[in-house]
């Protein structure tokens, strides 16, 4: 390395301490100020001026060291020659480091040097750096030289240790060297790069410089644009203000013409709607007077044959009673002939005992008065002929007995036969009168409509901490000793003050009849006992008891009441509910119209939806009861694999449906002890055929279905958990899927198209809903303040179901007044 070289390296060096501002400092031997520093060429150059001064023949200066390795020196030291050999030159051309003793300039490999060490005869020194030097003594040793030579032997001995230390001091420099070099160049590359990012600087300055100065004319331009700006928006300001003055003036005065308009439109409007309102009014009036006077009408013609029949029954009661008297009379006649008869018997006897009395007296007197012979004969001539008259009066006695014995003998017997007559055509009559009362029944139920709706309410229990509902009742149009509307008096929040309540009350609830609970389950039968007799003439009916959990549903369907022998006939059936009075009645109604020609069969089955499944409550109990199957298509209800029990007494059928109720699924809850925890279904199916001759008969099919559903409620109140509360959630779904499917057929759907089949209880009804049926629903309502909101949702689901009124008129008995 050059002076130059060096000291150019070491400004730089320090330029790029200070130009990068590079903290970290300089190796030791880059920053000692560069006087003290000095370059191997010049290490070397002290070391060639003490080689002048102790020794000559060694004509180094500064610039012929210039170019050489210390090793070359070293050599042309030891050759004498004081130039380099060829070879030396060669290697000098040909390494970038032999033109100078800088970093990289490394000596000849010394393995080299060795390996031509070990052709030496001498023994091997040490393996040391001077080892080529060694050779080199060596070699000038044996070549015999001079005194001198042993001096220059001694001077090369010190150079071989100089050049030693040169070669360790080289070594330390090259190292010192090396690193400042590295620092050097690092230095140089931070240098260039913090020029390059001074100069990148620098430039963006000036772009910002020239973004800074165009930002400022943008906002010069922005400011002076916002200005017109706001002159323009201040000029548009006041022309739309202009504009909307302008505007509004006009759309006030249109506004004001629309106003107009429209009043004259609306008055138009609500004389049309007068008009119309009084048509519809007119014709919805005259419609339901109309219906009215039909029902009016059929009642009356109800009434007037009700009466005809009676008049007609008391005539031919009276009728009864004359030829009833008449066979008295002439029984009496008969028992007077008799008598007649035994009065002339007695007479004849007397008469003949008179005659022999007579005979003996004529007699002893013959024989008294013997000789007196013709006062004799003539006494006994007189006596004959009283005799003969009496003989005479008793034969015409006898034989006006045996006439009268006749004649009331022909009287009875033709009494008889009258009777007899009499009876047939009373029996004639009374199939006629049978007929005409199916149909009119039938007449009368049709108006009544398919779906029936009454409400129940139960009587409060003995707790004296229940507080009843202050029910208001509606009388019934048509009778006022009934009921047919009620209204639930209600509490709300008042509307300004939290915490308050004020009284309220629902709209009227109208059904067919609301039974209050003063009501018996007699009350109740009395009511429908009608339907049950249409199931006799052939109809399918269905009774179903609606309501909330503990609200009477079993109670009036299937209460028993005990039987202790001591009641007399009225207190017989107690407050039996409808199953088993239905039970008494059906089989009454069977031995009644036996009499009329009618032979009749009944079949039953107890059926259970539990769960959305269908069970045989008469199966016996097992672990895993089997589930039924409704088929789907049929009008009938028919159960797949299942068959209905006959029921030839009403013995039978009281014997089923003890077992069913025993079989029937029951849990305690909070709001009932013995709470149904299904719905229960007795199906009843009733034929009858009477013979019509040659062979022919008239038949009926009617069924009856009496349900006790289930009670709906709320799961958190009846406290029921796990299985009960599921069982709860069940019943739930299936009595709102019933709804839906009452609500279906009352918007007059066709039965098609309402989906039965989701819930097993939908399905099991769907042959006793809609058209061809009688469909009586109770919903059975509590009388307690507690369950006013259950009581309103029950009374709306029935006012739901009242809607399906296909082929009747629906309940025409509405509420008159309140009581
Ligand atoms: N008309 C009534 N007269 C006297 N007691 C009644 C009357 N109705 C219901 N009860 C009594 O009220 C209680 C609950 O009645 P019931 O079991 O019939 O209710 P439910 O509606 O069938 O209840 P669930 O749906 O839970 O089966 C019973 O103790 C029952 O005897």
């Amino acid at each position: 390395m050059s002076d130059s070289q060096s000291n150019a390296r070491a400004q730089q060096s320090a330029m790029s301490q200070t130009a990068n501002g590079v903290k970290r400092p300089l190796s030791q031997s880059v920053s000692q100020p560069d006087p003290k520093r000095k370059t191997l060429a010049e290490k070397a150059g002290d070391f060639s001026g003490r080689a002048n001064n102790s020794g000559a023949g060694y004509g180094f200066n500064r610039s012929t060291v210039k170019g050489f390795s210390l090793k070359d020196v070293a050599k042309s030291s030891t050759t004498g020659t004081g130039l380099p050999t060829s070879r030396h030159t060669s290697n000098a051309s040909n390494s970038s480091y032999a033109s100078s003793v800088g970093p990289g300039n490394r000596p000849t490999s010394r393995s080299h040097i060795r390996a031509r060490s070990t052709t030496s005869t001498r023994a091997a020194r040490p393996a040391t750096s001077m080892g080529t030097r060694e050779d080199n003594k060596v070699q000038t040793g044996q070549n015999g030289q001079n005194g001198q030579n042993g001096q220059n032997g001694q001077n090369a001995t010190d150079i071989d240790e100089r050049l030693g230390k040169f070669e360790n001091e080289f070594q330390m420099m090259k190292a010192l060297m090396d690193t400042a070099a590295m620092d050097k160049d690092r230095h140089v590359e931070e240098l260039d790069i913090a020029k390059r990012r001074v100069t990148q600087l620098e430039a963006r300055k000036a772009e910002l410089q020239d973004d800074l100065d165009d930002a400022k004319r943008g906002l010069l331009a922005a400011t002076r644009d916002v200005q017109y700006l706001k002159d323009d928006l201040e000029k548009q300001r006041r022309n739309h203000e202009d504009d909307c003055e302008i505007l509004v003036r006009k759309h006030t005065r249109e506004l004001d013409e629309e106003r107009r308009l429209l009043s004259i439109e609306k008055e138009k409007h609500q004389a049309l709607l007068h008009q119309f309102e009084d048509k519809c009014g007119r014709e919805a009036e005259a419609q339901r007077e109309q219906l009215e006077r039909e029902l009016a009408e059929q009642r009356s013609r109800v009434s007037s044959l009700r009466q005809e029949k009676d008049l007609e029954v008391q005539r031919l009661n009276l009728q009864l009673q004359e030829r009833q008297l008449q066979l008295k009379n002439a029984d009496e006649e008969l028992r007077k002939a008799k008598d007649q008869i035994e009065d002339h018997e007695h007479t004849i006897l007397r008469l003949n005992a008179k005659v022999k009395q007579l005979e003996e007296n004529a007699k002893s007197l013959q024989e008294a008065y013997g000789s007196s012979e013709n006062r004799k004969d003539h006494q006994i001539g007189d006596m004959s002929r009283q005799l003969q008259e009496l003989e005479r009066r008793a034969e015409a006695a006898e034989r006006a007995a045996e006439d009268a014995k006749k004649a009331a003998k022909k009287t009875i017997e033709a009494s008889h036969e009258d009777v007899e007559k009499y009876k047939l055509q009373l029996k004639e009559k009374l199939v006629k009168e049978e007929e005409k009362r199916h149909k009119l029944f039938e007449q009368v139920q049709d108006l009544k409509g398919n779906v029936r709706v009454m409400c129940r309410i139960r009587p409060p229990g003995r707790d004296p901490s229940e507080v009843p509902v202050d029910f208001e009742y509606l009388e019934s149009e048509y009778d006022e000793d009934k009921f047919a509307g009620v209204v639930i008096p209600t509490e709300k929040d008042h509307p300004q003050e939290e915490g308050r309540k004020v009284a309220g009350r629902t709209p009227p609830f109208n059904f067919e009849r609301i039974f209050d609970p003063q009501c018996t389950n007699k009350d109740v039968f009395d009511e429908i006992s009608q339907l049950v007799q249409s199931v006799m003439d052939g109809k399918r009916v269905c009774i179903f008891c609606y309501g909330q959990t503990g609200s009477g549903k079993t109670y009036t369907m299937s209460n028993q009441s005990p039987r202790d022998g001591d009641q007399d006939e009225d207190e017989e059936d107690g407050d039996d509910g409808i199953i088993p009075r239905a039970k008494e009645m059906i089989f009454r109604e069977v031995e009644r119209l036996r009499a009329l020609g009618w032979e009749y069969s009944v079949e039953g089955s107890y059926l259970e939806v539990y769960k959305n499944k269908l069970y045989d409550l008469l199966a016996p109990r097992e672990a895993t009861p089997r589930t039924l199957e409704v088929k789907k298509v049929s009008d009938e209800l028919e159960i797949k694999d299942h068959d209905f029990t006959p029921l030839r007494t009403e013995d039978d059928l009281e014997y089923m449906v003890r077992t069913a109720e025993t079989n029937r699924h029951v849990a305690e809850t909070n709001m009932n002890r013995a709470s149904s925890r299904s719905h229960s279904i007795l199906v009843l199916k009733i034929r009858g055929r009477k013979a019509l001759g040659d062979g022919k008969y008239k038949t009926r099919e009617g069924t009856l279905n009496l349900i006790d559903l289930a009670g709906s409620e709320s799961v958190g109140r009846s406290g029921a958990t796990g299985d009960v509360a599921e069982e709860g959630r069940q019943i739930n779904m299936s009595l709102t899927h019933l709804g839906t499917v009452l609500k279906q057929l009352g918007e007059g759907r066709k039965k098609e198209s309402v989906d039965f089949s989701s819930y097993t209880l939908t399905q099991l009804l769907r042959p006793s809903l809609g058209e061809k049926c009688r469909t009586l629903m109770f919903v059975m309502v509590s009388p307690l303040k507690e369950n006013t909101k259950e009581t309103i949702s029950s009374l709306k689901f029935a006012e739901n179901a009242q809607k399906v009124k296909q082929g009747g008129g629906g309940p025409k008995n509405g509420p008159k007044k309140t009581r």
